[in-house]
Protein backbone atom coordinates (compact mmCIF):
# COMPACT_ATOMS: atom_id res chain seq x y z
CA UNK A 1 0.00 0.00 0.00
CA UNK A 2 1.21 3.54 -0.78
CA UNK A 3 2.36 5.49 1.76
CA UNK A 4 2.67 8.96 -0.33
CA UNK A 5 -0.01 11.32 0.14
CA UNK A 6 -3.06 10.80 -1.92
CA UNK A 7 -5.07 14.05 -3.37
CA UNK A 8 -8.45 13.68 -3.72
CA UNK A 9 -11.78 15.59 -4.38
CA UNK A 10 -15.39 15.17 -2.90
CA UNK A 11 -18.44 15.26 -4.84
CA UNK A 12 -21.67 14.31 -5.56
CA UNK A 13 -25.11 13.85 -7.90
CA UNK A 14 -28.00 13.59 -6.14
CA UNK A 15 -26.47 13.16 -2.82
CA UNK A 16 -25.30 10.25 -4.23
CA UNK A 17 -21.83 10.98 -2.89
CA UNK A 18 -18.18 9.88 -3.84
CA UNK A 19 -14.40 10.20 -3.54
CA UNK A 20 -12.95 11.14 -6.42
CA UNK A 21 -9.13 9.70 -7.10
CA UNK A 22 -7.39 11.61 -10.01
CA UNK A 23 -4.75 9.43 -11.01
CA UNK A 24 -3.99 10.52 -14.93
CA UNK A 25 -1.34 7.83 -15.24
CA UNK A 26 -2.82 4.65 -13.22
CA UNK A 27 0.17 4.44 -10.87
CA UNK A 28 -1.89 4.26 -7.55
CA UNK A 29 -2.55 0.74 -6.18
CA UNK A 30 -6.16 0.51 -5.16
CA UNK A 31 -6.78 -2.24 -3.15
CA UNK A 32 -10.34 -3.76 -2.19
CA UNK A 33 -9.63 -2.85 1.59
CA UNK A 34 -8.03 0.72 0.89
CA UNK A 35 -11.10 1.58 -1.32
CA UNK A 36 -13.48 0.17 1.56
CA UNK A 37 -11.12 2.38 4.58
CA UNK A 38 -11.66 5.51 2.05
CA UNK A 39 -15.37 4.79 1.93
CA UNK A 40 -15.78 4.50 5.17
CA UNK A 41 -17.94 7.27 7.28
CA UNK A 42 -16.55 7.48 10.24
CA UNK A 43 -13.01 6.23 10.60
CA UNK A 44 -12.14 7.58 6.54
CA UNK A 45 -13.98 9.85 4.14
CA UNK A 46 -16.71 8.95 3.62
CA UNK A 47 -19.12 8.01 -0.12
CA UNK A 48 -21.11 5.62 -1.55
CA UNK A 49 -17.85 4.80 -3.54
CA UNK A 50 -14.66 6.02 -5.50
CA UNK A 51 -14.02 7.43 -8.95
CA UNK A 52 -10.56 6.61 -9.61
CA UNK A 53 -10.05 8.81 -12.52
CA UNK A 54 -7.25 7.49 -15.20
CA UNK A 55 -6.48 8.10 -18.79
CA UNK A 56 -7.98 5.30 -20.45
CA UNK A 57 -4.37 4.96 -22.52
CA UNK A 58 -3.01 4.34 -18.67
CA UNK A 59 -5.81 1.66 -17.82
CA UNK A 60 -5.71 -1.90 -19.42
CA UNK A 61 -9.59 -2.22 -19.44
CA UNK A 62 -9.72 0.96 -21.08
CA UNK A 63 -6.94 1.06 -23.45
CA UNK A 64 -8.97 0.04 -26.48
CA UNK A 65 -11.15 2.91 -25.88
CA UNK A 66 -9.10 5.81 -25.73
CA UNK A 67 -9.36 7.00 -29.12
CA UNK A 68 -12.85 7.41 -28.41
CA UNK A 69 -12.86 8.74 -24.67
CA UNK A 70 -9.60 10.30 -23.28
CA UNK A 71 -10.80 9.42 -19.76
CA UNK A 72 -11.91 6.17 -17.79
CA UNK A 73 -13.88 6.27 -14.94
CA UNK A 74 -12.63 3.41 -12.93
CA UNK A 75 -15.55 2.75 -10.19
CA UNK A 76 -15.15 1.23 -7.41
CA UNK A 77 -18.39 0.83 -4.70
CA UNK A 78 -18.00 1.65 -1.27
CA UNK A 79 -17.11 -2.16 0.22
CA UNK A 80 -13.85 -1.99 -2.91
CA UNK A 81 -15.51 -4.20 -5.14
CA UNK A 82 -16.03 -3.12 -9.28
CA UNK A 83 -18.92 -2.23 -10.86
CA UNK A 84 -19.61 -1.57 -14.86
CA UNK A 85 -21.27 1.55 -14.57
CA UNK A 86 -22.06 4.74 -12.31
CA UNK A 87 -24.65 6.92 -13.75
CA UNK A 88 -24.53 9.93 -11.05
CA UNK A 89 -20.56 8.45 -10.93
CA UNK A 90 -19.91 9.89 -14.52
CA UNK A 91 -21.76 12.78 -14.20
CA UNK A 92 -20.07 13.92 -11.55
CA UNK A 93 -17.08 12.43 -13.42
CA UNK A 94 -17.29 15.41 -15.93
CA UNK A 95 -17.72 17.82 -13.32
CA UNK A 96 -14.40 17.08 -12.34
CA UNK A 97 -13.09 17.19 -15.98
CA UNK A 98 -14.03 20.32 -15.92
CA UNK A 99 -13.21 21.72 -12.31
CA UNK A 100 -9.44 20.56 -12.74
CA UNK A 101 -9.55 21.91 -16.48
CA UNK A 102 -9.01 19.16 -18.53
CA UNK A 103 -12.17 19.57 -20.93
CA UNK A 104 -14.34 22.50 -20.99
CA UNK A 105 -18.17 22.58 -20.35
CA UNK A 106 -20.25 21.27 -23.34
CA UNK A 107 -19.79 17.48 -24.80
CA UNK A 108 -17.28 14.90 -23.07
CA UNK A 109 -17.01 11.12 -23.69
CA UNK A 110 -16.00 9.27 -20.99
CA UNK A 111 -14.71 5.91 -20.60
CA UNK A 112 -16.47 3.31 -18.87
CA UNK A 113 -16.50 -0.71 -17.98
CA UNK A 114 -20.39 -0.10 -19.99
CA UNK A 115 -18.67 1.19 -22.81
CA UNK A 116 -18.45 4.69 -23.82
CA UNK A 117 -20.80 7.29 -22.59
CA UNK A 118 -21.20 11.09 -23.66
CA UNK A 119 -22.24 13.93 -21.51
CA UNK A 120 -23.26 17.25 -21.81
CA UNK A 121 -22.27 19.79 -18.92
CA UNK A 122 -24.72 22.18 -19.41
CA UNK A 123 -24.38 26.15 -18.41
CA UNK A 124 -27.07 25.93 -15.69
CA UNK A 125 -25.06 23.15 -13.82
CA UNK A 126 -27.30 20.58 -14.76
CA UNK A 127 -24.92 17.41 -16.60
CA UNK A 128 -27.09 14.81 -19.13
CA UNK A 129 -25.65 11.54 -19.67
CA UNK A 130 -26.45 9.35 -22.44
CA UNK A 131 -26.65 6.31 -20.58
CA UNK A 132 -27.33 3.88 -23.73
CA UNK A 133 -29.90 1.17 -24.11
CA UNK A 134 -31.48 -0.73 -21.72
CA UNK A 135 -31.67 -4.40 -21.48
CA UNK A 136 -34.59 -6.15 -20.03
CA UNK A 137 -33.91 -9.66 -19.69
CA UNK A 138 -37.15 -11.89 -19.25
CA UNK A 139 -36.36 -13.82 -15.63
CA UNK A 140 -37.29 -12.05 -12.76
CA UNK A 141 -37.08 -11.93 -9.03
CA UNK A 142 -39.08 -11.95 -5.67
CA UNK A 143 -37.81 -9.48 -3.56
CA UNK A 144 -38.66 -9.58 0.13
CA UNK A 145 -38.91 -7.52 3.21
CA UNK A 146 -40.02 -7.55 6.40
CA UNK A 147 -42.66 -10.24 4.93
CA UNK A 148 -43.86 -8.51 1.84
CA UNK A 149 -43.06 -9.79 -1.50
CA UNK A 150 -43.12 -8.25 -4.75
CA UNK A 151 -42.24 -9.35 -8.14
CA UNK A 152 -38.91 -7.04 -9.94
CA UNK A 153 -39.00 -6.70 -13.21
CA UNK A 154 -34.86 -7.59 -14.25
CA UNK A 155 -33.21 -4.55 -16.18
CA UNK A 156 -29.64 -4.31 -16.77
CA UNK A 157 -28.04 -0.69 -17.66
CA UNK A 158 -24.95 -1.69 -17.85
CA UNK A 159 -25.43 -3.27 -14.33
CA UNK A 160 -28.09 -5.61 -13.02
CA UNK A 161 -31.00 -3.81 -11.26
CA UNK A 162 -34.44 -5.33 -9.89
CA UNK A 163 -37.01 -2.82 -10.01
CA UNK A 164 -40.30 -3.67 -7.92
CA UNK A 165 -43.33 -1.61 -7.30
CA UNK A 166 -44.72 -0.57 -3.93
CA UNK A 167 -47.47 0.62 -2.40
CA UNK A 168 -45.36 3.17 0.22
CA UNK A 169 -41.77 3.49 -0.15
CA UNK A 170 -41.64 2.70 3.93
CA UNK A 171 -42.39 -0.36 3.04
CA UNK A 172 -38.63 -1.45 1.76
CA UNK A 173 -37.88 -1.37 5.60
CA UNK A 174 -34.52 -0.03 6.86
CA UNK A 175 -32.58 -1.30 3.81
CA UNK A 176 -29.36 -1.79 5.92
CA UNK A 177 -28.97 -5.00 4.52
CA UNK A 178 -29.47 -6.30 0.94
CA UNK A 179 -33.27 -7.44 0.73
CA UNK A 180 -33.71 -11.41 -0.09
CA UNK A 181 -34.47 -12.12 -3.28
CA UNK A 182 -35.01 -15.61 -5.41
CA UNK A 183 -34.29 -17.37 -7.32
CA UNK A 184 -30.35 -15.92 -6.44
CA UNK A 185 -29.09 -17.59 -10.19
CA UNK A 186 -30.66 -14.73 -12.02
CA UNK A 187 -28.44 -12.06 -10.89
CA UNK A 188 -24.86 -14.14 -10.42
CA UNK A 189 -23.11 -11.35 -9.99
CA UNK A 190 -25.26 -9.52 -7.57
CA UNK A 191 -27.65 -6.71 -7.91
CA UNK A 192 -29.16 -3.31 -7.36
CA UNK A 193 -32.62 -3.70 -6.17
CA UNK A 194 -34.96 -0.18 -6.40
CA UNK A 195 -38.37 0.24 -4.85
CA UNK A 196 -41.00 2.13 -6.73
CA UNK A 197 -43.94 4.39 -5.50
CA UNK A 198 -46.42 6.23 -8.10
CA UNK A 199 -45.78 10.30 -7.45
CA UNK A 200 -48.38 11.12 -10.23
CA UNK A 201 -48.20 10.50 -14.41
CA UNK A 202 -45.09 9.98 -15.58
CA UNK A 203 -43.49 10.71 -12.22
CA UNK A 204 -42.51 8.10 -9.24
CA UNK A 205 -39.93 8.29 -6.72
CA UNK A 206 -37.32 5.00 -5.22
CA UNK A 207 -35.46 4.16 -2.93
CA UNK A 208 -32.22 1.84 -3.50
CA UNK A 209 -29.88 -1.04 -2.18
CA UNK A 210 -27.35 -0.65 -3.98
CA UNK A 211 -24.91 -3.67 -4.73
CA UNK A 212 -21.31 -3.02 -2.63
CA UNK A 213 -22.67 0.00 -0.70
CA UNK A 214 -26.43 -0.46 0.76
CA UNK A 215 -28.56 2.03 0.76
CA UNK A 216 -27.54 5.28 -0.84
CA UNK A 217 -29.54 8.65 -1.48
CA UNK A 218 -29.87 8.24 -5.18
CA UNK A 219 -28.73 5.61 -8.00
CA UNK A 220 -28.72 6.89 -11.77
CA UNK A 221 -28.52 3.77 -13.36
CA UNK A 222 -31.31 2.70 -10.48
CA UNK A 223 -33.51 5.58 -11.33
CA UNK A 224 -32.89 5.10 -15.28
CA UNK A 225 -34.16 1.07 -14.79
CA UNK A 226 -36.79 2.70 -12.62
CA UNK A 227 -37.78 5.20 -15.98
CA UNK A 228 -37.78 2.16 -18.42
CA UNK A 229 -39.86 -0.44 -15.93
CA UNK A 230 -42.33 1.82 -15.15
CA UNK A 231 -42.84 2.87 -18.59
CA UNK A 232 -43.73 -0.96 -19.85
CA UNK A 233 -45.66 -1.17 -16.78
CA UNK A 234 -47.55 1.95 -17.77
CA UNK A 235 -47.81 -0.02 -21.69
CA UNK A 236 -45.28 2.79 -23.05
CA UNK A 237 -42.88 1.96 -25.53
CA UNK A 238 -40.82 5.40 -27.20
CA UNK A 239 -39.92 2.50 -29.65
CA UNK A 240 -43.28 1.93 -30.71
CA UNK A 241 -45.06 5.26 -30.67
CA UNK A 242 -41.90 6.94 -31.92
CA UNK A 243 -42.44 9.55 -29.33
CA UNK A 244 -39.66 10.02 -26.27
CA UNK A 245 -41.26 9.65 -23.28
CA UNK A 246 -39.67 11.49 -19.85
CA UNK A 247 -40.29 10.23 -16.56
CA UNK A 248 -39.17 12.07 -13.30
CA UNK A 249 -37.60 10.06 -10.52
CA UNK A 250 -37.92 11.33 -6.87
CA UNK A 251 -34.76 9.92 -4.80
CA UNK A 252 -34.02 11.08 -1.56
CA UNK A 253 -31.56 12.83 -2.35
CA UNK A 254 -33.02 15.21 -5.16
CA UNK A 255 -34.75 14.40 -8.37
CA UNK A 256 -33.59 13.17 -11.69
CA UNK A 257 -35.16 13.54 -15.28
CA UNK A 258 -35.12 10.11 -17.55
CA UNK A 259 -35.90 10.23 -21.05
CA UNK A 260 -36.09 7.08 -23.38
CA UNK A 261 -35.61 8.19 -26.89
CA UNK A 262 -37.25 5.71 -29.84
CA UNK A 263 -34.33 4.36 -30.35
CA UNK A 264 -34.24 3.46 -27.13
CA UNK A 265 -31.17 5.44 -25.83
CA UNK A 266 -32.09 6.83 -22.59
CA UNK A 267 -30.61 10.32 -21.17
CA UNK A 268 -30.36 11.19 -17.24
CA UNK A 269 -30.49 14.88 -16.61
CA UNK A 270 -29.42 16.22 -13.19
CA UNK A 271 -27.03 18.03 -10.78
CA UNK A 272 -23.40 16.65 -10.31
CA UNK A 273 -20.97 18.88 -7.68
CA UNK A 274 -17.67 19.05 -6.56
CA UNK A 275 -17.60 19.52 -3.09
CA UNK A 276 -14.13 19.88 -1.25
CA UNK A 277 -10.39 18.65 -2.08
CA UNK A 278 -7.69 17.61 0.12
CA UNK A 279 -5.03 14.89 0.50
CA UNK A 280 -5.22 11.96 1.99
CA UNK A 281 -2.29 11.54 5.54
CA UNK A 282 -0.33 9.09 4.80
CA UNK A 283 -0.03 8.35 7.81
CA UNK A 284 -3.88 7.03 7.82
CA UNK A 285 -2.63 5.46 4.80
CA UNK A 286 0.15 3.22 6.09
CA UNK A 287 -2.33 2.19 8.98
CA UNK A 288 0.09 4.21 11.64
CA UNK A 289 -2.12 6.79 12.38
CA UNK A 290 -3.75 6.47 15.93
N1 LIG B 1 -24.76 4.78 -7.75
C1 LIG B 1 -24.48 4.32 -9.06
C2 LIG B 1 -24.35 2.85 -9.26
C3 LIG B 1 -23.03 2.35 -8.65
C4 LIG B 1 -22.73 0.91 -8.97
C5 LIG B 1 -23.67 -0.07 -8.33
N2 LIG B 1 -23.61 -0.06 -6.89
C6 LIG B 1 -23.33 -1.48 -8.84
O1 LIG B 1 -22.62 -2.23 -8.17
O2 LIG B 1 -23.80 -1.82 -9.94
C7 LIG B 1 -25.33 5.02 -10.11
O3 LIG B 1 -25.58 6.22 -9.93
O4 LIG B 1 -25.66 4.42 -11.12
Amino acid sequence: MSTAPIAFLKGHGTENDFVIVPDPDNALDLPAALVARVCDRRAGIGGDGVLHVVRSAAHPEARHLAGEAEWFMDYRNADGSVAEMCGNGVRVFARYLEHAGHVTAGDIAVATRAGVKQVHLAKNGDVTVSMGRAALPEAGVTVTVDGRSWPARNVNMGNPHAVAFVDDLAHAGTLYTEPPYAPAAVYPDGVNIEFVADRGPRHVAMRVHERGAAETRSCGTGACAVAVATARRDGVDPAETGTPVTYTVDVLGGTLVITELPDGRIEMTGPAVIVAEGRIDPAWLSGTAA
